[in-house]
């Protein structure tokens, strides 16, 4: 396999708090890789701490062939790596318009050919040119998730960071999101790494996972094991029992 991202023995200490303790992963080119594990296993930080969002005390880090420590990025970093939040009522400045949202990156990165990658991105998240104009408090909460995503497959990204993408929505306009994610990553070769709490979403959209607890890995596997519950941990156990999504059969 051809790996795009790996994380190797990642420490994140919070003033004396171990929130992840020599945590590694390997994701390879166009895979979806799954975070599951309690609340307050070290998903979220694992994901910032991939982003540059979170500092890490201790591990390397390699996405693309390039070596990153600690905090330090450089410009094609941002660019290949993209993050869509959980909250998109938080993550979206309401009194932008859409044009302005999605006319940031392409401004910070110095990308031409503005308006016609404007446009195509809202295509390709279902919405059209006809929201341009529109500021995000004027949106749904599906909507403003979608401005998310065009928001960060407008750089033509590698890796997509997904952190609990559609926990925030509607039931009936999570499996649209998710559609449209799993489209996005066939049409452009995209890799995710996906945090969820919900096992029937990691079942549906991930090849491979890994299950955390309590800042550790303990568990990898790929999903078919999932589907068939042949996994050795009874924490394992007791996430997909307490995971509502999940279809037993
Ligand atoms: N900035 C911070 N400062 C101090 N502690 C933090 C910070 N961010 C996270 N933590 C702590 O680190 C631990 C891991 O948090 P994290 O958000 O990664 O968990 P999670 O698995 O994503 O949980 P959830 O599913 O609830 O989002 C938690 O105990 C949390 O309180």
């Amino acid at each position: 396999m051809t790996v795009v991202l790996s994380a190797k023995d990642i420490v994140v200490d919070f003033d004396g708090y171990l929130a992840l303790d020599r945590v590694s992963i390997e994701v390879a080119k166009g895979e979806s890789f799954g975070l599951v594990g309690e609340s307050g296993s070290g998903k979220s930080t694992l994901l910032r701490a991939i982003a540059g969002l979170n500092h890490f005390e201790e591990g390397a880090l390699m996405v693309d062939g390039r070596t990153y420590s600690r905090k330090s990025r450089d410009k094609s970093f941002y660019r290949d790596v993209q993050m869509v939040f959980q909250d998109p009522y938080g993550s979206l400045h309401p009194r932008q318009t859409v044009d302005a949202i999605l006319l940031e990156p392409l401004v910070i990165h110095g990308v031409d050919n503005k308006e016609a990658r404007i446009a195509r991105a809202l295509d390709e998240v279902g919405l059209g040119t006809g929201f341009r104009f529109r500021y995000s408090h004027q949106l749904s909460g599906g909507q403003r998730q979608r401005i998310a995503i065009a928001r960060a497959l407008i750089l033509e990204p590698k890796i997509l960071l997904l952190d609990e993408p559609t926990s925030a929505l509607d039931a009936s306009i999570q499996a649209e999101i998710l559609n449209l994610l799993e489209q996005a990553r066939k049409d452009r070769n995209l890799t995710f790494v996906m945090v969820s709490h919900d096992l029937g979403v990691i079942s549906h959209m991930c090849d491979r996972l890994a299950v955390m607890k309590s800042g550790k890995i303990v568990e990898s596997m790929d999903v078919h094991q999932l589907e068939t519950r042949e996994f050795s941990a009874d924490y394992t156990r007791q996430l997909m029992v307490a995971s509502e999504g999940f279809r037993r059969d």
